[in-house]
């Protein structure tokens, strides 16, 4: 697993054997996992979405602690995945960084809890699976609209985004930082390490 440029953020590159059968590859395996990130993934909940081309899911963050890791990937088709930083007081607030997930190179994205997490489907029937480390509570979910132009996130041209109603009424980055929905970059921080101990 090789760090993004927003930290808390990794990429998996597996390596994928194919063969007559088709192919075979390691999504996940726990101790390089630790290795790479300092991270044990405390697996709680595993989510499946499948959505046609040009869904457009997120920009979605829980509040932190304890917050919500995920490990995803996409096992069919292809999806833009974002990753933001939504920490406040993070030397990186506000940037975004994004990883082509598909079922050929079979990439996976780890986004440490406080991250925002967006993705749009580049096929039909695009099938997102991910592991996370908290089960859904709706109310501690929230969104930052994915074409807020504070964020500015060039998302891929050629479809027509379509959002839910919540994601659709989720409010501006500076909306969002102005009403105290972000989690801070200490609080993160300070759950880090007490997840790092605790693993
Ligand atoms: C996320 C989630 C939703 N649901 C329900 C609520 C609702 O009726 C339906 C669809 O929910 P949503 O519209 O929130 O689903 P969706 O927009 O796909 O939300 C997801 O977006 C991506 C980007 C993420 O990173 C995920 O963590 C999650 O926030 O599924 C659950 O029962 N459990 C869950 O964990």
């Amino acid at each position: 697993m090789r760090p993004l440029g927003i930290d808390g953020a990794w990429v998996l590159d597996p390596e994928v054997f194919g063969d007559d059968r088709g192919s075979f590859h390691e999504w996940y395996r726990a101790p390089e996992f630790r290795a790479a990130t300092g991270y044990g993934l405390d697996l709680v909940q595993a989510n499946c979405s499948v959505s046609r081309r040009g869904v457009l899911r997120g920009v979605h963050f829980a509040d932190v602690p304890p917050g919500q890791a995920k490990y995803v990937t996409c096992v069919r088709g292809a999806v833009f995945d974002v990753v933001v930083d939504l920490r406040v007081g993070s030397p990186r607030f506000g940037r975004w960084e994004a990883v082509r997930l598909d079922d050929t190179a079979r990439r996976a994205v780890f986004l440490a809890e406080g991250l925002g997490h967006a993705f749009l489907a580049l096929t039909d029937d695009t099938t997102v699976v991910y592991l996370c480390s908290a089960g859904y509570a709706p109310e501690r979910e929230h969104g930052v609209h994915p074409f807020d132009a504070g964020l500015g996130i060039v998302w891929p041209d050629g479809t027509r985004p379509l959002l839910s109603p919540k994601d659709a009424a989720a409010p501006s980055l500076a909306q969002a930082e102005a009403s105290g929905l972000l989690p801070s970059y200490a609080s993160c921080l300070a759950r880090y390490e007490e997840l790092r101990l605790s693993r």
